[in-house]
């Protein structure tokens, strides 16, 4: 497949094991290739009916895999994550052409995925309870018991591995899943679909509705859901939290940030340079957990930036299909119009553009509509600058010279976010304090941005709560049941 020619033809809902188009709508929407601009699919946000429909299929399959054994659990989760290894080109080919980014880094995305299927299969078959023993010979047991029908709400930057993010836990756990991909990367979440059905799942095990905001509220205030998992933006995080309320339902909130990376004079430089590059233009920018705020102690301070300069002037820049490309597009025209603005603001507020920041036009004449922008470093930032303050999710990184370890530390944390920091030394125990004293739910020492599914992953203050991966996230997917069990009489108080 090359860039300009996909299509969707299919319907993009998924329910009781099949694509379906949906019974009722709440408005349509496109979805776009950003490499192009051209639009690769119309479809219908689904209606108040057709989440009903989705929740229906759902209970109806929870009922025969919550009563399903965890190896039994563990051996369809195998054999997806088989079947997206062995169609991996293809997934990450969709989710290149769908969300932009090169088809280098969906490649490697893809590994978090099959990786994470494959780590809670495991799982699956290991959860237990609890057996305590009680005066008398009683005794009490828990049971780990899944939660129902769990609702998966997605961000364009990640649509494939937030799908899998979210499902593999959920279905480990013995939980159905409705998910709702973000309405500008409706394509990658089908698959996925097809992918558990094809592995043994039941029918309305794995389903996915379209749509927006409207779409979304219907799924968080239906009765029967059991939980919500989102992942998005801090001001819909914040809906989601309000509806989530009402219904009493426990969620999982992963949401945006703007993250610290801290650079001693005493890093490896080359390493340094690395990661700062890790931590701002992987997918574009458009990560949650970048470390845009740039801190690098004053000594350095020179040599760093002229480095990071010169190797990001090197990123190869243009179609995200090829194999060289290491940036592709935007996600879209508003929002690479958003991201320009916040290069606009940042000069009228005293920054130092030092390369990039402006839109580019590659030679390939059926690029010419596709929303690119190249990849850019301010320097001379202040702490109260729009840029160091704001989740810019675009590739723009800030670089902010510091003297002190205490100073910086009071720097970095001053911020309303909370999901990543990063800190690079060769000093062990600074690196440890230092991460010990940064208030972030994940902590990087001497790289960035790397994802394995082993370790959680979430958001401490505003970055939201709950996690994902790690053994943690079976918590968050079920729930404890006690049983208490009399061996002797009643020995009743009346
Ligand atoms: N912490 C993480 O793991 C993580 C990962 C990826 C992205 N993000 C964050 O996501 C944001 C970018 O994604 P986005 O622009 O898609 O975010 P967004 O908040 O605009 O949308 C996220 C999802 O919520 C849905 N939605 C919007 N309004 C809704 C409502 N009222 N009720 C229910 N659903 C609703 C959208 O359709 C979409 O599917 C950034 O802030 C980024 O940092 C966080
Ligand atoms: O966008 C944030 C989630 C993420 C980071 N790296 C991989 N996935």
């Amino acid at each position: 497949m090359s860039t300009g020619t996909f299509v969707v033809s299919q319907p993009l809902n998924y329910r009781g094991g099949a694509r379906v188009e949906p019974v009722d709508a709440s408005g349509t929407e496109k979805a776009f290739e950003p490499a192009t601009g051209r639009v690769i699919a119309t479809f219908a946000c689904s209606g108040e009916k057709e989440v009903n429909l989705a929740v229906e299929n759902a209970k109806a399959a929870f009922k025969l895999w919550s009563k399903k054994s965890g190896l039994e659990r563990c051996q369809v989760l195998l054999e997806a994550a088989r079947i997206i290894k062995e169609r991996k080109d293809e997934i990450a080919t969709v989710e290149t052409i769908n969300n932009g980014k090169s088809i280098f880094e969906a490649r490697l995305d893809v590994d978090t995925c099959w990786q994470c299927l494959e780590y809670y299969a495991g799982l699956a078959a290991s959860m237990a309870g609890e057996h305590i023993q009680l005066p008398g010979g009683s005794f009490g047991y828990t049971r780990r018991e899944p939660l129902g029908v769990c609702v998966g709400i997605g961000a364009w930057n990640y649509p494939f591995q937030i799908a899998c993010w979210k499902s593999a836990p959920a279905l480990a756990c013995g939980n159905a899943m409705i998910f709702k991909p973000s309405p500008f990367t409706p394509v990658s979440a089908l698959l996925l679909a097809e992918i558990y059905t094809k592995a043994g799942a039941p029918p309305g095990l794995f389903n996915v509705v379209q749509g927006g905001a409207a779409t979304g509220q219907f799924l968080c205030h239906h009765r029967e859901v059991a939980k919500i998992s989102f992942t998005g933006s801090v001001p819909t995080g914040v809906k989601i939290m309000e509806m989530s309320a009402k219904g009493v339902k426990p969620i999982t909130l992963e949401l945006g940030g703007k993250s610290p990376l801290i650079i001693f004079s005493d890093c490896n430089m080359e390493n340094a340079v690395k990661g700062a590059q890790m931590a701002n233009f992987l997918t574009q920018g458009q990560v949650c957990c970048n470390g845009t705020r740039v801190f690098v102690q004053k000594e350095i301070a020179d040599k760093f930036i002229n480095e990071v300069v010169k190797q990001t002037q090197k990123i190869k820049l243009g179609d995200p299909l090829l194999e060289d490309t290491r940036m592709g597009p935007l996600i879209n025209a508003p929002h690479l119009e958003r991201v320009l603005g916040f290069v606009k603001l940042a000069k009228e507020q005293g920054a130092t553009v030092l390369c990039g920041g402006e839109v580019y036009v590659p030679e390939d004449p059926k690029l010419k509509h596709g929303y690119y922008m190249t990849p850019c470093i301010l320097t001379n930032c202040r702490d109260d600058m729009t840029c160091v303050k704001e989740e810019i999710f675009g590739p723009v990184m800030s670089i902010l010279t510091f003297g002190t370890e205490a100073e910086v530390l009071e720097r970095a944390n001053d911020t309303t976010f909370g999901l990543a920091a990063g800190v690079f030394t060769r000093d062990i125990q600074r690196a440890h304090r230092v991460a010990a004293e940064l208030q972030a739910g994940t902590c990087y020492i001497n790289n960035y941005n790397v994802s394995p599914v082993e370790l959680p992953f979430g958001g401490y203050k505003k970055s939201g709560f709950g996690r994902e991966n790690g053994r943690v996230t079976i918590e968050y997917y079920s729930q404890l049941k006690t049983v208490c069990v009399e061996m002797g009489d009643v020995e009743s108080a009346f």
